[in-house]
């Protein structure tokens, strides 16, 4: 934590660009990758009022859009709630959003965070 907000911009802006890699690794079919259309999954607009996805998190983390941590992971966990909400239990949208987001609370928990955070300058 310093003083200059600017430098704690860019640590958070880092910390935050090192979780979303470490949890686009965790969807190597990329099914979160991009904003879901209604061609690939019918009425999804109608049913899903505030889409998520990777990219643009990323977009967001470029635009400074986000102002903490839990903003961050505002965005992530509802990138996951949005696929266990539209799609069945039983498919592979389901199952994976279930696992992305039980992997993702764990690495932005408290206990992983000590240690990421003890890593910046
Ligand atoms: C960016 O979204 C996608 C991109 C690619 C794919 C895809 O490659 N699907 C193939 C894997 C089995 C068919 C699926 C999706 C996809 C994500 C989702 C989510 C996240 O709900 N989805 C729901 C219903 C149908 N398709 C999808």
């Amino acid at each position: 934590e310093t003083n200059n907000p600017n430098e704690n911009r860019q640590t958070l802006q880092q910390l935050l660009t090192h979780l979303l890699r470490a949890l686009e690794r965790r969807d190597p079919q990329q099914l979160f990758a991009w904003p879901v259309t209604d061609r690939i999954a019918p009425n999804y607009s109608r049913l899903i009022s505030k889409p998520m996805d990777f990219e643009t998190i990323r977009r967001s983390i470029q635009s400074d859009l986000y102002p903490s941590l839990n903003a961050f992971v505002a965005d992530f966990k509802l990138m996951c709630e949005n696929a266990m909400t539209y799609n069945q239990p039983e498919t592979i949208y389901y199952k994976a959003a279930k696992r992305l987001l039980h992997a993702g609370l764990k690495l932005t928990g408290p206990e992983k965070l000590k240690t990421l955070l003890s890593a910046l300058p």
